[in-house]
Parts: C-alpha cells; structure tokens; sequence
C-alpha cells in the first residue's frame, strides 16, 4: 500500500484529496487509469487473488504431514497436540484427497474423535464421528467409534444402533466379532441400568434470536425520525418501561477481527469448541460446526448420499443412518447469502486486506446478489441506505479508501463468480461502502466470562478474588445493522445494545416516551470520561461534534470525574483545571443563549445530579454569566480557594507509583504487605488532594478490595469495595450497568463473611441485569445462577 500510495504523482493525489462524494467516479477513473498502467499495482493484485500464490489454500502434502504428527502424539498419549495436529490437518486437507482408500478428511475426524474420547470430550467425540460419516457413510469404524462414546455418555440405545450398523457395514470377519462382543456387553449394560432411556443432549450453539425474543422485540414499534441535530434516529411510537426488548436483528454483512481468527468461529463468533471445523475450499476459517461452516461458505461441497449401506439394515436403523449422515447437508433451506463464498478460492486478499475492506466486499456481493444477481451495479449503495462521511476524510484517508477500493473490486472480479466491470463508477460505490462501514459498522463484543467453576473453594466459599476481578468486553468481529445503523450515540444513553452469536439486541434501560429518540452508547459515557474528552473522541473516531443530552447541558458527573478537593479544611467544594472548567462554562453560555437566566434549572441533567450539583458547586458563581468569568483553574467552586493544580498533579502521580505496583501484584498474584500499607497511605493522600468523587479515588478502593480479596481479608475488602461503588453511584446512576458489575464484586464478599446484606446487594445486581440482559443475563454471565441461588442460604 504504502510503495502504491507514494508512486502517485501529486497532481492526482491533489484531485483525490479535494473530491466530493459527486465527483467520485471522475478521480476514482483517473487513479485507476494511473494504477492500470503501474506494474506494481499488477503484481499486487496477482499475489493478493491468484490461488496458486496463496498460502491459503488447500495442501494434501502439508495434512499428511501434520496427521502423521497427530499418530505420533496419540500412540505417546500426549493428547493436547495430537488434537492441534490433527485439527491442523483438517485446516489443511483437501476434500476429495484419500489416504489408504479412504477419504483423508473422513479419516482425520476420525482420528481426532478417537483423541476426543481419549479425553473424555464425549459429546465432541460423537460430533466428529457424524462428520466423518457425512463424507463416508459406510466409515465403519466411525459408528464404532460413536457407539462407544454413546455407551459412555448412558445413550444405550444409539450406541446399540451405531454397534448394529457398524456390525452391518464392517467387511473383516475379526472386527465384526469385536462389534458383537461389545454388542452384548451393552445389552446387559443396558438392561442393568435404571433409565437406559437417559440421553445427554449435544450442546447447540445458538446462532439465531429465539422466536420469542423476535415476538417481544416486535411488540414495540419503532420508527425512524428526523432530528434537528443528529439526521435521521430511531423512535419508538409509544412508551416503553425499562429492560424491554425493542429491537433484534441479523446483521447485513459481518466479518471476523483479525485477532480472533484463531479462537472464534468465523460465522457466529462464538468462542470455538475442540472440535472446531475448518473451510472446505481454504485454509483460513475455522467454525463451531458444519452449520456455521454452511451458513458461511454455502454448499461448498457434494456430501456423498447415504445410499448403498443400507443393504441389511432394518427400516428404523435406514433413517437412523439416514438422520446422521445428512446432518447439516440437509439445511438446504438456507435463504441468506453465503458471506465466504466470494472469497473462499485459497485466495490471500481476504486474509491480507484490513477487516473493515473486506466487509466492504462482503456488504458489497450481497448488495449485487439480493438485486438478484444484477451486473448493474447502479446505485448499489441506496441497498444499504446508510449516511457516511466521505467529506470528513482527510486527504491521506481519501487516497487509502480509492485505492483499497480499486484493489478489492480487482480481488472480486477474479475470486467471485459475479462479472464485475471496474470503472470509475464501480469504484467509487466502493468508495461509499467502505465510508458507510466507517461511521454505521459496529463492534461485535463478547464478555470475557468468569468461570463459574472457580466461583467457589473447596470449602464451599467464594475463592478469594474470584468475582473480584473486572469483567472485560473483547471485540470479536464488526459489522452492519441496517436498522441498528439508524441508532443515533448518547453519552447518556437510553438503550443497551448487546450481542448473542451474531443478533444485535437492544434494550432500554429507562423509561422512554413515546417519541423519544432511542440512542445508545458508541463506546464513551457519563461516568466514564468527561465532557472534552468524550467530545474529542468522538470528534476523532466519529467525525461528528456530539449533541447529546450529557454534552449539551450541564452535569455533576462531568464536573467532578476528575476535580481535586478544596484546601479549604471542611470544604466540599469542587476544583476543576482549564479543560474542564472550559467545557462546562462553554456549556453553560449555550444554555443562556437558549434558555436566558431565568429558567435553567430544567437544563442540568439527571434528577439525584441536581441536588449534588446545587450542593457542591457554587452555584451562582459558575451560572450567573456576569460572575463566570470570575471562575478560575484552580479556584474553588464554592467557596473561591486558590489551590496550585501543579502541585496537586505532582502528589497524585507520586501517590499512583505506589497503586501500580500493588496494581502489579495483584496481577502476578503475590502482594506484599508493604504494597498494601504503601497504598493505603498513596488513598489518604489522594482523598486530600482529589475530590471526594474523583474517579481516581473509586479505582483505588476498588484496587484494594481486590488486594484484600487476595490475602484473605475479606472485610477490609468488603469497606473498599463499597467505598468505590459509593463513588461510582456519584457518577453514573445508582441502576447503571457499571454499578451491577460493583455489586457482583460486593455480594461475593459479603456472602464468603456470611453477610445477610449480600441479600440486598443480589436483589439489586439481579435487577439491574435483567434490565440491561432480560431473560439473557444468565447466559452470558452464568455467576449470576450462582449467586441467586447463594440468597436462598439465608432464607431458610
Ligand atoms: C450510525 S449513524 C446514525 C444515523 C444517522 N443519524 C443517519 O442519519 O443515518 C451515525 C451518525 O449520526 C450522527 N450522530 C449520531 N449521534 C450523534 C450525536 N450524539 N451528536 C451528533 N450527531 C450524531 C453522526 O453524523 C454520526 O456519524
């Protein structure tokens, strides 16, 4: 990219940099005409779409290798590697290659489900067994294989089927005898056992929204409106009470992040099972099943039919085989777009280029396929309807966007089936679609999960520390609501967006009027940063200037997030530096240009803000516009102390070493008691110098409730962490998320010191979650179960 972008004469770098959305398809043509005859260009394309270039593709040689490896590890018993091995193999075998008269890939399911059942993975076992009978339906060692994991898990009845049909399909006299042999082995087990009916369910992953949700989510109708600020939003047509479910949807186009390639499924981004499965055509993505793997690629390749084994096999057993051995390959009933396809040629450009070019790609070839197929790629970008900010872009980010544009539809028009026409035109619908993913894309996010297992101790008590460590959010792929695009961001939002397998879910989390724009978060809040720096950021990433509630009118959250104490001894008053106190006076001027003196009250935000806000600051220095100009750095809101904020930075950062290092042991799980008291004296000293809510201050009553979680004294850890939530209710609202997460921390403490208060605090973290989650807070944060069953101990 960067040997292309410098060999442009600047003459057209100048015309790139200065096109308008209108002009487009002029510069657009003129680059291309410069690229076209730039050899560079064309070598990079070939490596980029030629597949015998590739390393993605597909190499019989390569999978011999690695499955040899895998039988290495197996015959020592190391079974960790012989799965990546013969996972690796399968990454890289060729469908229709055979080693030693049976199809390879068959065999290596095989393999690997031997190793499975090695390691005591039984359901995983079974679902490799029906892989490899998908591919050889007469692979008698496959129903042999998942007999006997079926007899393990208690499924008398399919393993006594699978023993049958392998019996059936095994042409040596000696294996069939071995088959028999277990064969009445397991009737007597069966008969021996209480419920030989008892059937332990293969887990299912969910890739869809529940019909129920859909129906809730449609009981409230929302519509798009036009804002005076903000273009078009969402509204809903009546009132909706908080925790309601008001909108799921299928995202247009999704593509997996790069960093996750190896650790999630390529089609629902779910976290990937042992018994992951590869692409059929190359070697790049993995899927939790031969589902996802469809739903991606499409029907890649022809499964043989299950005809020919069923000579000797009675009527039942015939559609038992039948039931197996179609598996996935019947879904012919798929209606959506295959959003591999196009790229699954063991080409390199979809692995190469950056994620958001090849959504591009993808939101692209679905936009010409659900014009059924249509070469005429006219207006392509009205599919999507999405608004974009072409002109915001710098001159730097036009050129990059034209010329991935150029490259991506040269990769298309080799690796897909669609006949693509590269102009001027064609590129510069590029152009858009790749400025649409910039402002609409979301991140596609998993909560990184606490493992319930390790909830609790072998004394039936919270392991300390456990629950005390925060809950993370990773970005796992990104991609493109058509109606979530119209959601317009709010440092102060109304809704929650959340994700399961791929479904964008939103749920509101106040009540919300009739009429009422729904907006939710793009990733910066009220709590979390301040006004400038939440206004810059967005400015930065978003390219727009936010006019939501929170930036618009004044509130005590961004006054105090990062304010220092008053020197004044018994001052509550509120210390701000330049920015800050730039922010909010800017804010302020706003509201009298609006609202004159008289009526402002209305204007501050959030009701419990507004006593705070009267309390703490003075009030008539700050809002009477003659006096505020009087309002200095460093002077104090209330009472007008002078305190040197350079000397208060230099205590803060010398206080913060300290927390590091505790910060530091806590990672590697060895405090010492000198961390400890050194933090505790670094807090004193920040409870001096910050304000009493400081964002600063909660972070370190929550460090150390965590440290004392550590070294086992769980009520010093219990007063820290309330300290902090204290703090943090200051900040955000006392039912927001962030808070929920605070009281898992607080009520796993409180319930290993036998606390009954732990009842209250579940009662609230139960609360709040089902607002943010409703009936899918137990799913994705399973600690919850646990503790709710935890409350039960103190009503009896
Ligand atoms: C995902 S789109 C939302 C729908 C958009 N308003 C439309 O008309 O298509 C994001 C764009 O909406 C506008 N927007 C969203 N939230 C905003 C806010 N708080 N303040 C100002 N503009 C906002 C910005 O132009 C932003 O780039």
């Amino acid at each position: 990219m960067e040997k292309l972008k410098s060999a442009i004469p600047e003459t057209l770098k100048r015309m790139v940099a200065d096109t308008t959305p209108g002009d487009l398809p002029r510069t657009c043509s003129s680059l291309l005409d410069f690229l076209l005859h730039f050899p560079p260009f064309h070598h990079m394309v070939e490596d980029l779409a030629e597949s015998e270039k590739a390393l993605c593709g597909k190499n019989e040689d390569e999978a011999l290798q690695w499955k040899q490896k895998g039988n290495r590890c197996f015959a020592t018993g190391d079974y960790s590697n012989a799965l990546a091995s013969y996972s690796q193999a399968l990454r890289v075998a060729p469908m229709d290659a055979e080693d030693m008269d049976k199809n390879l890939v068959a065999t290596l399911y095989l393999n690997r489900a031997f190793v499975l059942h090695k390691m005591n993975l039984l359901a995983e076992c079974i679902r490799d067994c029906n892989r490899a009978l998908q591919i050889s339906p007469s692979y008698s060692k496959a129903w042999y294989r998942r007999g006997i994991a079926n007899a393990s898990l208690g499924n008398y009845k399919d393993a006594i089927n699978d023993l049958n049909v392998a019996k059936t399909v095994e042409l040596s006299s000696g294996a069939k005898s071995q088959i028999e042999s277990e064969l009445k082995t397991l009737s007597d087990e069966c008969g021996r056992t209480t419920n030989p009916a008892l059937k332990h369910t293969v887990k299912q992953f969910n890739i869809l929204a529940k019909k129920d949700q859909i129906a809730e989510a449609d009981q409230i109708k929302l519509q798009c409106v036009n804002t005076p600020d903000k273009a078009r939003g969402m509204a809903s047509t009546s009132n909706i009470p908080p925790g309601s479910l008001v909108h799921t949807e299928e995202p247009f186009a999704t593509v997996i992040l790069k960093s996750c390639r190896e650790t999630h499924c390529h089609y629902c981004l779910n976290e990937l099972p042992v018994d992951k499965v590869p692409c059929t055509s190359c070697s790049i993505p993995v899927y939790c099943s031969l589902n996802c793997q469809l739903r991606a690629g499409g029907k890649l390749f022809s499964f043989p039919k299950s005809h020919g084994i069923q000579k000797g096999l009675s009527n039942n057993l015939e559609k038992y085989v039948a039931e197996i051995t179609l598996g996935a390959n019947s879904e012919t009933d798929i209606e959506h777009i295959p959003e591999h396809r196009h790229e699954c040629h063991g080409v390199s450009w979809p692995s190469v280029l950056p994620s958001e070019i090849v959504l591009a790609g993808r939101a692209f070839v679905k936009s010409i396929m659900q014009r059924r197929g249509s070469l005429e790629i006219a207006n392509l970008i009205e599919i999507l309807d999405l608004s974009h900010h072409y002109s915001q872009m710098s001159p730097e980010s036009r050129l990059e966007v034209q010329i991935y544009s150029t490259v991506l539809l040269c990769c298309l028009q080799r690796s897909s089936d669609l006949e693509i026409q590269i102009n001027g035109f064609s590129i510069a619908q590029v152009v858009i679609i790749i400025s649409q993913i910039r402002v609409n894309s979301m991140a596609i996010t998993r909560i990184k999960s606490i493992d319930v297992n390790g909830i609790v101790d072998q004394f039936g008590k919270f392991s300390s520390g456990a629950l005390t460590s925060n809950v993370e959010q990773v970005k796992v792929g990104q991609a493109i609501y058509k109606a979530g695009s119209l959601l317009n961001h709010s440092c102060q939002p109304n809704i929650h967006a959340y994700f399961l397998s791929r479904t964008l879910f939103i749920r509101t989390t106040e009540t919300v009027a009739a009429g009422c724009p729904l907006e939710l978060s793009y990733g910066l809040q009220v709590g979390q940063w301040d006004c400038k720096d939440r206004i810059k950021l967005l400015e930065d990433e978003y390219s727009f200037r936010c006019q939501c509630r929170a930036c618009l009118k004044a509130n005590f959250s961004d006054l105090v997030l990062h304010a220092f104490h008053c020197i004044k001894p018994n001052c509550s008053g509120i210390v701000v530096d330049s920015g800050v106190l730039n922010c909010e006076k800017h804010k302020i001027e706003q509201l009298y240009d609006i609202v004159g003196t008289s009526n402002w009250e209305p204007h501050f935000q959030v009701e419990n803000f507004n006593s705070d806000y009267a309390n703490e600051v003075m009030l008539d220095a700050f809002l009477d516009s003659n006096s505020s100009s009087n309002v200095n750095p460093g002077n104090c809101l209330k009472c007008g102390s002078y305190c040197d904020l350079e000397t208060s930075r230099a205590t803060v950062n010398k206080a913060w070493k300290c927390i590091r290092r505790l910060q530091d042991g806590i990672v590697s799980e060895d405090i010492s008691s000198s961390e400890l008291s050194d933090t505790l004296t670094s807090l004193d000293l920040l409870k001096s110098t910050l304000h009493a809510y400081n964002r600063r201050i909660a972070e370190v009553e929550d460090i150390l409730a965590q440290a004392f979680c550590m070294v086992g004294d769980l009520q010093l850890a219990r007063d820290h962490c309330k300290a902090s939530i204290e703090i943090l209710e200051k900040l955000y609202t006392c039912n927001h998320i962030v808070i929920g997460h605070e009281l898992v921390k607080l009520s796993s403490i409180q319930l290993s010191l036998n606390d009954p208060a732990a009842v209250d605090s579940i009662n609230r973290v139960v609360k709040i979650f089902s607002c943010y989650y409703g009936s899918d807070a137990d799913f994705i944060f399973p600690h919850l179960q646990f503790l709710r069953k935890e409350t039960e101990k103190f009503s009896l």
